[in-house]
């Protein structure tokens, strides 16, 4: 029998790593293996996945609709060699168009064979949705290209209000896809069964949305600048840091995600911003045991140099910090789609 296959896309800071960790709480979704490709080389989703690190693989330093598509059968082999899952969810990078990933599963000799791509899922920001649909392809080609939309985001009276006008704008763009409400950690129960038991159908399989080059396009320039380093930050620093930031960079800035060691707690911090929107520090445990900082930041339409050096004022604060033990160690990439 075929490994059933979902794609799992949505654009930047969307909720997609957020809904993803409700399913996986699903019993009827347990022997599932996790495929996450990131933007960018400075890797934060798979500490965020709560699932063994052995179920996980992931693509990151590249975007996995374009040239990273010969990289996704190599992995998903390596899945299907090393066990046997009775499903894959890949969960695309924010920026990803899905469609030339769905391509890839009828196209790659060998992977049809093992691997039955079965359903596209889009989570769709119902904060910022309207603005991403506006300004991406990316954004217009998730949402075509799904079998279920899953609006995210709801509880925000933001993303209430937006409601309306997001529904109307999604059936424009798609009149086919079941659309689901995702608030936080509620798990929509209708989408389960789908998931477990897609009925074979796929919205793809039929038409393909007529919207610019379903190809592969990224009309917009997305930078991702990352860095990693050593040391101990106290909140308050953090905090004045990502004002600091916001006040500069907040028109520029679509998403900003770090895992951060900071002082008196023995878990890594996690801080979570969407464009202007910084999310409550919540924390996870630090799976490498390493407690090194880690932040990536994706931006459009302004010099990576100038994002690199906030990160670096970031970093450099540590050197004056009662809780230094030691210098930090930076290391800075940028990636550039
Ligand atoms: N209030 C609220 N916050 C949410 C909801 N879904 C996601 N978030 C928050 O939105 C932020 C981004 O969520 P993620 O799940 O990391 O988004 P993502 O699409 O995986 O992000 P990228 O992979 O970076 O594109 C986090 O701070 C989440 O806690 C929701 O339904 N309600």
């Amino acid at each position: 029998m075929k490994i059933q296959c979902t794609i799992l896309t949505g654009y930047l800071g969307s909720g997609k790593t957020t809904f993803l960790n409700s399913v996986l709480r699903s019993p009827e979704l347990q022997n599932t293996a996790i495929l996450i490709n990131e933007f960018g080389d400075v890797g934060i989703d798979q500490d965020l996945v709560a699932i063994d690190d052995d179920d996980i693989l992931i693509l990151e330093g590249g975007c996995i609709c374009c040239e990273y598509r010969g990289n996704l059968a190599g992995k998903i082999k390596q899945i299907t060699d090393s066990y046997s899952p009775e499903r894959i969810i890949i969960e695309t990078s924010g920026v990803a168009n899905p469609i030339p990933v769905f391509e890839t599963f009828s196209t790659i000799p060998g992977l049809k064979d093992h691997v039955h791509c079965s359903c596209v899922v889009t989570v769709v920001d119902s904060v910022f949705g309207l603005k991403n649909i506006d300004s991406s392809i990316e954004g217009k080609l998730q949402i075509a290209s799904a079998d279920h939309i899953v609006i995210s985001k709801t509880d925000m009276p933001e993303g209430k209000a937006n409601l309306q006008e997001l529904s109307e704008r999604i059936r424009t763009l798609n009149q086919f896809a079941n659309c689901h409400l995702f608030v936080n950690d509620e798990v929509p129960a209708a989408l389960i069964p789908r998931l477990v038991n897609p009925d074979g159908t796929h919205l793809l399989d039929h038409s393909l949305p007529h919207i610019g080059d379903t190809a592969h396009t990224h009309e917009i320039t997305f930078e991702s600048t990352g860095i990693e380093f050593d040391g101990c930050l106290s909140l308050s620093v953090v905090q004045e840091w990502i004002d600091d930031f916001l006040t500069a960079f907040a028109p520029y800035t679509l998403r900003l995600k770090g895992l951060l060691n900071l002082q008196d707690n023995s878990d890594m911090a996690v801080l979570q911003v969407v464009r202007d929107i910084v999310s409550p520090i919540t924390y996870v445990e630090d799976d490498h045991g390493n407690r090194k900082n880690r932040i990536v930041v994706i931006t459009c339409d302004i010099h990576p140099d100038l994002v690199r050096e906030e990160l670096n004022r970031l970093a450099e604060s540590i050197r004056n910090s009662k809780f230094s033990d030691k210098d930090p160690m930076l290391h800075i990439s940028r990636t550039m789609f």
